[in-house]
């Protein structure tokens, strides 16, 4: 039995903002999920096994000519691949998983909730449940520690856990190897389109970096329930590393796919500013989480995005009198609060700026 075995504190009413975590729930071997966690009949998981699909996988040795060509069908096909061979030492991916097990699995609940985040406003760093302010969405089946690492006047290490002793050193290191690999594929994504490398990490700016573990603790009813509901990230790439669990998965069509752990490689998801940037030619993925009656799971997503006063609308060099500009333009800072009041609701945010 792991240390967190504190009384289950029981769930508030819909529309207060007590710290409840999905783990002390969990923890409570309920026979049955609480209702605020079932979801519509249309937007529960579908039954394993369904499809043989599965993402691509970009090899960043191979040589440039079938990188970039490997790049743009992942890109246009997916908006979601693996990367191999992407020089971030393995022994940093597997500290910062150490960690953040520490952190869910080691720390009794009154030391977790030292780090708790705002309920009452939207992400805010720490750890927290509840990912968005519409307390009328079902709940997702998971906890998650925030952090905000760049640009550097925003990191704020002491925010953060302080055992085991290495936590804020990883997290520093992890967050500056995200940054350089994130900056490499945007690269490499201008050049598979035709534009300088430094085309698309120009439009974005320098990077608002956060780091999200999510614990997605084990669920007795998974068939009814989201570890995470469907949505597209908001910024312009995200890159996340997974245990061997496995949970999440990218539609594909209209068809799920899930993204099968595949040791020591990093799953890249294209987001929606890289989407309007791209004019539309590369997707952002939606994708969605979900749990299962076993084992808990932890994934490290790490979302580099926009600064909230930059404007995004499609490059110019992407946009012609047969492709016209598919998106509004829009600053990042309304893009984000419009998401973060309504949520995903079912549908791609990205849509509402269609031309
Ligand atoms: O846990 C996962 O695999 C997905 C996490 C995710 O999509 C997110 O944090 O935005
Ligand atoms: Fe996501």
């Amino acid at each position: 039995m792991s240390a967190d075995a504190a009384p289950t504190p029981p769930l508030p009413p819909p529309g207060t903002a007590l710290p409840v975590r999905v783990q002390s729930l969990s923890q409570s071997d309920l026979p049955a999920v609480p209702p605020e966690f079932i979801q519509p009949p249309d937007a529960r998981p579908s039954p394993p096994g369904a499809t043989a699909a599965a993402i691509p996988t970009i090899d960043l040795a191979d040589g440039r000519a079938s990188l970039l060509s490997g790049i743009a069908s992942a890109s246009e096909g997916w908006g979601a691949f693996h990367v191999i061979n992407h020089g971030v030492p393995l022994e940093l991916l597997d500290r910062t998983r150490q960690l953040g097990l520490h952190f869910f699995d080691a720390l009794p609940t009154e030391e977790k909730l030292k780090y708790a985040c705002d309920p009452t406003s939207a992400a805010t760093e720490g750890y927290g449940s509840r990912m968005l302010e519409n307390d009328s969405s079902v709940l997702d089946w998971r906890d998650y520690f925030d952090h905000h690492t760049l640009p550097l006047c925003r990191c704020r290490p002491s925010n953060w856990p302080d055992s085991p002793p290495d936590y804020r050193k990883v997290i520093a290191e992890y967050s500056n190897e995200m940054s350089k690999l994130a900056s490499k594929l945007l690269g490499l994504i201008s050049e598979s389109l035709g534009l300088p490398s430094s085309c698309i990490e120009d439009a974005v700016g320098e990077f608002y970096q956060n780091i999200t573990i999510s614990y997605y603790p084990r669920c007795p009813q998974p068939e009814l329930t989201l570890g995470l509901q469907s949505h597209s990230d908001m910024g312009s790439i995200t890159l996340l590393i997974q245990d061997d669990v496995g949970g999440l998965e990218v539609l594909k069509g209209d068809e799920w796919v899930m993204v099968e752990p595949l040791p020591g490689a990093i799953v890249v998801l294209l987001a929606d500013q890289t989407e309007i940037l791209t004019n539309g030619m590369y997707k952002s993925a939606v994708h969605r989480a979900v749990t299962n009656a076993r084992r808990s799971r932890l994934s490290i997503a790490t979302f580099h995005d926009p600064s909230k006063a930059k404007t995004i609308s499609p490059i110019p060099e992407l946009v012609s009198t047969c492709r016209p500009p598919r998106y509004r333009e829009v600053v990042y800072s309304a893009y984000v609060s419009s998401w973060y009041t309504k949520g995903p609701d079912g549908r791609r945010n990205i849509d509402a700026l269609l031309l």
